[in-house]
C-alpha cells in the first residue's frame, strides 16, 4: 500500500482484544507548533532500519493534507487523517483511523508494521489525542504510548512558546528537540539554544533537549519508551510567561503507604478535575518496595497502575510529574503532602480532601 486518506465514515469494525501474549505496538505522537520542523524530523528517523516498520499517521487541517506526500520513505505506509485536528473535533476520526490500520494489519491488508507514529497538526494539544488512546478499550488493549516528542523551531520558538497550543504541547512533551539550529549563524548559535532551553525550561522542567539539526536525537533514542519521571528531575514547579499550564515534579525518599497511594489517586482527578493534564509517576509502596509501582494518566483516564518487575536504575525513589493548567504550587503540594504524609500544620490529610463533599468529582483516576 502507498499513501492514503482517512477521513470521518463510519466507525470501523472493533479490532478486538489482543491475545494476552500479543505486545502492545508502541505509538509514538510527534507534534510541535507550524511549521516547526515535525515531518523533517520523522522523516530523518525513517531513515533509521529500526523504524522501517513504522506507519506514520499524519494529522492536517483542510480537506486536501500534504504533509503526507512529503513523507519521502517508498515502501512504507503513511496515513492521512485530514479534514481538522485530532485533538478536537477529529478524534474519533482519530480513533477509527487507528482501529481501522489495526484491523488490515491483522488481516494482511497492511504490513504487520511494528509500530505507530502520529505527527500531529500544528495546533493540536497531546493530552485529548492521548486521552483518546487511553479511553478506547480496543485501542488501550493494543497500543502503548511510547512517548510525545515536542519539535521547537530554534529561531521563532520563544514567540511560539507564548501561545497556549504551543505551551501545552511543550509542557506535555516527554523529550524537546530544537530544529533549525543550523539556520543561527553559528557565533550566536551557542547563545540562541541557551536561550530557547531557559524557554522550554520554564514550561517543561525535564524533558530532555535536544538539538535536532544538530542529529542528536539518535533512533534509538526515539524508540526508547518513556514511561517514568527521569531521576535527575529537579524538584521545583515552573509556570510559563501569559499562560497557566505548570508542570511539578516530585519526589520521596520515604516508601509511601499503600492505602495513601490510592486515596492519593482518588483525589488527583476529585480535586484538580479538567485541570489535570498528564501524571507520570513511578511509586515505592511500603508494601512491596523491589517492585515500583507505575502510573499513567490523562486527564482523567489512567492506565492501571502497573508493577514492574525492578527497578529501572539505582534511584529507588518515589517520583512524579504532574502537568496541570491553573493550579497553584500550593495546591499540588497539599496533594503531595499528604501523600506523602509530610506533616504541615495547615494541610488536611488525604481523607479530608476527599471526603470534602464540595470537591468535583469526575470520576476519580481509577474509574
Ligand atoms: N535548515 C533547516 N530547515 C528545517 C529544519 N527543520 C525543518 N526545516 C524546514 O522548515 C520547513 C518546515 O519544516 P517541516 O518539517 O515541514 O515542518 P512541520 O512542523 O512538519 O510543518 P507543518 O506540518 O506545516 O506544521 C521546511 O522547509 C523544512 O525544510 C532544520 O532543522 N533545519
Amino acid at each position: 500500500m502507498g499513501r492514503e486518506s482517512v477521513k470521518g465514515g463510519s466507525r470501523p469494525p472493533s479490532t478486538g482484544t489482543a491475545p494476552p501474549t500479543a505486545a502492545l505496538l508502541p505509538f509514538h505522537i510527534v507534534t510541535g507548533f507550524l511549521g516547526a520542523g515535525k515531518t523533517t524530523l520523522i522523516n530523518r528517523l525513517l531513515r533509521a532500519p529500526d523504524l522501517a516498520d513504522a506507519l506514520v499517521m499524519v494529522n492536517e487541517w483542510g480537506e486536501i493534507g500534504l504533509d503526507h506526500l512529503l513523507y519521502e520513505r517508498l515502501s512504507g505506509d503513511a496515513i492521512l487523517v485530514s479534514g481538522g485536528c485530532v485533538c478536537c473535533a477529529l478524534r474519533g476520526d482519530l480513533v477509527d483511523a487507528l482501529r481501522d490500520a489495526l484491523a488490515r494489519r491483522d488481516d494482511g491488508r497492511l504490513p504487520p508494521f511494528r509500530r505507530i507514529v502520529l505527527e500531529t497538526t500544528g495546533l493540536a494539544e497531546p493530552a485529548p489525542i492521548v486521552h483518546a488512546l487511553f479511553a478506547d478499550p480496543d485501542l488501550a488493549a493494543r497500543l502503548s504510548l511510547a512517548g510525545v516528542t515536542t519539535v521547537v523551531d530554534a529561531v521563532n520558538g520563544a514567540a511560539t512558546a507564548a501561545r497556549a497550543e504551543s505551551a501545552r504541547q511543550i509542557a506535555f512533551a516527554d523529550r524537546l528537540v530544537l530544529a533549525k539550529t543550523d539556520l543561527v549563524p553559528a557565533a550566536l548559535r551557542a547563545a540562541r539554544v541557551a536561550e530557547a532551553s531557559a524557554t522550554l525550561r520554564r514550561l517543561n522542567p525535564i524533558a530532555p533537549i535536544l538539538d535536532g539539526a544538530a542529529g542528536e536525537l539518535a533512533p534509538a533514542d526515539f524508540l526508547a519508551p518513556i514511561s517514568a519521571p527521569p531521576s535527575a528531575a529537579p524538584p521545583s514547579a515552573s509556570a510559563g510567561p501569559g499562560h497557566r499550564v505548570q508542570t511539578f515534579v516530585f519526589r520521596s525518599e520515604a516508601a509511601i503507604d499503600p492505602a495513601a497511594f490510592a486515596q492519593f489517586l482518588s483525589a488527583l482527578g476529585a480535586l484538580l478535575g479538567p485541570r489535570l493534564l498528564r501524571f507520570k509517576g513511578l511509586f515505592a509502596l511500603a508494601d512491596r518496595p523491589e517492585t515500583p509501582i507505575l502510573v499513567d494518566g490523562v486527564q482523567h483516564v489512567f492506565h492501571p497502575p502497573r508493577q514492574l518487575p525492578a527497578w529501572p536504575n539505582a534511584d529507588r525513589s518515589t517520583r512524579a510529574v504532574l502537568i496541570v493548567e491553573g493550579v497553584g504550587p500550593r495546591e499540588a503540594d497539599t496533594l503531595w503532602a499528604a501523600l506523602t504524609r509530610v506533616p504541615r500544620l495547615d494541610a488536611p490529610d488525604l481523607a479530608a480532601l476527599t471526603d470534602n463533599p464540595l470537591a468535583p468529582r469526575p470520576g476519580g483516576l481509577l474509574g
